[in-house]
């Protein structure tokens, strides 16, 4: 299988896995990043990933202070909750879905048309070339800043299939109310001014999109969807479709993420577990492969305003609970630095 001279990941990743796949290719050495299947073996037990209701959340609902007191749990010892009631309808969720398949299906010079440089975040290709002995990803992507509107580059969003625009437009927006809802619901859930955390983020937030195409692998057991990671977000908000693969790991164990179909996660990156102080977690999770099945995924990042400086809640520091992080600034910049040698990025904000 592994060949003793592979290319080097520069010429890896100026081709897309889904060639290499349509080309028969079995992957090459970068890609593995596990040594054997047998951990494997072991099916993962079921997880009890919490489902928060996001309707219920709103003050003028009876049970909102029961339903504020799960999300506080979920994101303490979990870090995400499965959010439904989120007031997006299934059948837009599903037009999201639609639209990403339909962009991944195309032929390849299509989608090129969008392709990023090797370096670059943005368009449609794979991250920028990692560390000396870091392994690849088996996955293409479409990486796009979505909001504010100013900063989106349009020689990178499709251009088919023709809706993928507007359903994108329309996501976003979506993206940006549940935002709004989720942030001001988290502050409540640890008795804080319910805009802190949108006041911490700034009015000029960020929202990007990554669109995720996992393509079918021939050895699960040695390959990744997506290494094991923490996000450098404020936190993300992933739609799945109904092929499972995202794994969180909590308690020493990796648990899958069900596939819900009208659900979407919520996942705190790193920003948030600085702002809370630690109070809520920025969990590690990482994409398996599927032999099977490809697998799609849109993971929405929400991202403090450039230049902000972030830092713990003064509400959640008192006698017994000392601040641990300090302020930071373009958290996101560190964050990826120490990504790419596939490190945890957190440490350098401890106070
Ligand atoms: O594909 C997924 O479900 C998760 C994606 C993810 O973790 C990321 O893009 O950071
Ligand atoms: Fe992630």
């Amino acid at each position: 299988m592994a060949e003793v001279s592979a290319p080097p990941a520069e010429v890896l990743l100026s081709k897309r896995v889904q060639e290499m796949v349509l080309n028969g290719e079995e992957p090459q050495r970068p890609y593995i990043c596990r040594d054997d299947g047998t951990k494997e073996a072991i099916p993962s037990p079921p997880s009890l990933i919490p489902i928060i209701d996001i309707s219920l959340l709103s003050s003028s609902e009876p049970c909102s202070a029961q339903e504020l007191q799960r999300l506080r749990s979920a994101l303490s010892s979990w870090g995400c909750f499965q959010a439904i009631g989120h007031g997006i309808p299934k059948s837009f969720l599903d037009k999201i879905r639609q639209v990403a398949r339909e962009f991944f299906e195309q032929p390849m010079e299509e989608k090129k048309r969008h392709a990023k440089g090797v370096e670059e975040f943005e368009g449609y290709g794979a991250d920028p070339v990692p560390a000396e002995g870091q392994s690849l990803d088996w996955s293409d992507r479409l990486f796009l800043d979505v909001y504010p509107e100013d900063r989106r580059k349009p020689k990178f969003w499709p251009v088919n299939p023709k809706s993928f625009r507007g359903v994108l437009e329309e996501y976003t927006a979506k993206m940006q109310i549940l935002t709004e809802l989720v942030s001001k619901a988290m502050a409540k859930s640890l008795n804080l001014e319910e805009n802190c955390f949108l006041n911490q983020f700034g009015k000029q937030a960020a929202l990007q999109a990554r669109f995720n195409y996992y393509s079918k692998c021939q050895r699960p057991d040695l390959v990744l969807g997506l290494k094991a990671h923490a996000d450098g977000s404020g936190y993300t908000i992933i739609l799945q479709d109904d092929v499972e693969g995202l794994q969180v790991f909590k308690d020493e164990l990796w648990l899958t993420v069900p596939a819900i179909s009208d659900a979407l996660l919520v996942l705190m990156g790193d920003q948030m577990e600085i702002m809370t102080n630690g109070m809520f977690r920025s969990p590690v999770h990482r994409v398996l492969t599927n032999s099977e099945k490809e697998r799609i995924s849109v993971a929405v990042f929400y991202t403090t305003e450039p230049n902000k400086e972030i830092g713990p809640e003064e509400g959640l520091i008192n006698e017994e609970r000392q601040k641990i992080f300090k302020k930071v600034k373009d958290y996101a910049d560190v964050h990826w630095e120490y990504y790419q040698q596939g490190k945890r990025a957190i440490h350098v904000a401890k106070a």
